[in-house]
């Protein structure tokens, strides 16, 4: 495997899910957002540019709509959404000192010139004045991400738009492994891949918890959506110490090396570890 170094990232964009914003289902929570909240400040404080891409709305306003258990229709959903994201965004406030800002976007703006062209004007200005932009979709309007859970693809995307380099995508689990490990004990961690085989590709499921939407799925079209822009993706745990790790120069899940070149200089171009 390639030596890894975080230094060498300067726009980096955090996709972080519901799991960790609200992993009880039903309100924001502290526990794995601090820890996250620390990371991008150090990042910030070492001149990293850093957006946030932060699901958790329609797990946000369970308390407040309380709608009868099972499964959610997709007009719940968005009713859920539109009432739960301003509390994710109030939730965000408290650890920034209230330097954070609200970007709702659709796959649908960033495919439209002149949209995207707003869009990256506003990203950059906010940048300009040292405040955290924090993206989610605009679920009012498209519904997309409640469907497939693709907030993942709306970070590659939105890497795409303001070139970042690094895509880091939080989960609750460690990585990819070559099986959905929460269905086999002994799958086994992927570290380094710098191909998106389509046996690569086929090894990310759906997600475990039935009121998931995309799995590992959609984290790894994410990965190759950004590799398309030669940007990097990290998949890693929000729940361990995944932040020290990149801090010091460690990868904490699974790295997905977008250098096409150094490819055919490696040996293997798939490092596994066992789970
Ligand atoms: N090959 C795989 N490796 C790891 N996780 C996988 C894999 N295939 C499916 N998954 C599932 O993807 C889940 C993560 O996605 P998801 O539950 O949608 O979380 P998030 O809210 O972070 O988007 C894991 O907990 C696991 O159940
Ligand atoms: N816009 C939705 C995002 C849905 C989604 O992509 O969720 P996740 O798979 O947890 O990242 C919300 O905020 O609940």
């Amino acid at each position: 495997m390639k030596d890894f170094s975080f230094n060498r990232y300067h726009n980096i964009v955090i996709k972080v899910g519901s799991a960790l914003v609200a992993p009880d289902g039903h309100s924001c929570s502290t526990q794995h957002c601090l820890p996250l909240a620390n990371f991008i400040k150090k990042c910030q404080r070492l001149n990293k540019q850093v957006t946030l891409i932060s699901s958790g709305a329609v797990a946000a306003g369970f308390n407040t709509l309380k709608p009868t258990e099972g499964s959610l229709s997709l007009d719940e959903k968005q009713a859920l959404a539109a009432v739960g994201q301003s509390k994710v965004i109030n939730h965000w406030q408290r650890f920034f000192d209230n330097h954070v800002a609200q970007v709702l976007l659709t796959a649908a703006d960033i495919n439209n010139s002149s949209r995207s062209h707003n869009a990256k004007q506003t990203l950059n200005k906010l940048q300009q004045y040292g405040v955290l932009p924090i993206i989610n979709e605009n679920d009012t309007v498209a519904t997309a991400e409640l469907k497939f859970g693709d907030n993942d693809n709306l970070a590659a995307q939105v890497a795409n738009l303001i070139e970042a380099d690094l895509l880091i995508i939080c989960s609750d689990v460690d990585g990819l492994y070559d099986i959905n490990p929460h269905d086999n004990p002994s799958a086994q961690l992927l570290t380094y891949i710098n191909d998106l085989t389509d046996e690569v590709m086929a090894f990310g499921t759906v997600s475990h918890n039935p009121q998931a939407t995309g799995g590992m799925q959609t984290k790894l079209q994410a990965a190759q959506l950004a590799s398309q822009s030669d940007i990097d993706t990290i998949i890693c745990n929000g729940k361990n110490e995944a932040y020290l790790q990149l801090l010091h120069d460690k990868v904490p899940g699974t790295w997905i090396d977008s250098n096409k070149q150094i490819t055919n200089q490696i040996q293997s171009s798939i490092r596994i570890t066992n789970a």
